[in-house]
């Protein structure tokens, strides 16, 4: 690992795998708008559960965070996108597919990975917190900045496309991977080894979770 390019190497350590994340034929579906409603039904369902718990471990990242810099942008995101933004998109979206944004039975892969995202959330290890959040964003970022303009005209694609690209969602990515850039130095061997499995199980679900919507 080169010196303060932590998060790069554990992206890279990750491929193939990212590149099929950040290039999967479903993220790519929804780009378009292409995406069948019963899909996109489905992984938005799912997708519900996955940020509840998400949700949760933002929270743990503002407490176990290391410096009152480090906590800011946390609270910021989950005040104005995570409770905000996001939550009225998903109810907004599943009512126009026909669905509600209630309880629901989980697949595998969502339990798995609210699993993961609990197991950091308790172990109050902020570089495996920060490994895990910085993967659901990061790859995010990765599919929707392929995204062509214009967006789909439909809001279910268009809005969940510019709600993980934008100048302030590349900034999150950006504070993300320099938290970790900031931190891997100081790790030591065995503690990156630690990160790199956190972050590759969290890689792996994100495939398994489009994999799933795509049915
Ligand atoms: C499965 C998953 N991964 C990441 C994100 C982006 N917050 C998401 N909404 N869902």
């Amino acid at each position: 690992m080169s010196e303060g390019n932590f998060s790069e190497w554990l992206r890279a350590q990750c491929e193939p795998t990212w590149t099929e994340v950040v290039t999967h034929p479903f993220a790519a579906a929804i780009s378009t708008g292409e995406a069948a409603a019963d899909d996109m039904r489905r992984y938005l369902i799912q997708d519900f559960q996955f940020v509840d718990t998400f949700t949760a471990l933002l929270g743990a990242a503002v407490a176990c965070a290391d410096s009152f810099d480090a906590r800011v942008p946390y609270g910021q995101f989950l005040g104005q996108v995570a409770t905000t933004e996001e939550k009225t998109y998903f109810h907004r979206a599943l009512e126009a597919l026909g669905a509600d944004a209630g309880p629901a039975v989980l697949e595998p892969v969502t339990e798995d990975f609210r699993t993961l995202m609990d197991e950091a959330r308790t172990s109050q290890d902020y570089p495996l917190i920060v490994a895990v959040l910085c993967v659901a964003e990061w790859t995010y970022l990765g599919w929707a900045s392929r995204a062509a303009q214009p967006y789909p005209d439909d809001f279910v694609y268009r809005e969940w496309i510019e709600l993980h690209e934008g100048p302030a969602f590349r900034q999150w990515v950006a504070f993300l991977r320099g938290e970790l850039d900031r931190l891997g130095p100081a790790l030591g061997e065995d503690g990156r080894q630690e990160v790199l499995s956190v972050f590759r199980r969290a890689v792996e679900l994100e495939k398994h979770f489009f994999d799933m919507a795509a049915g």
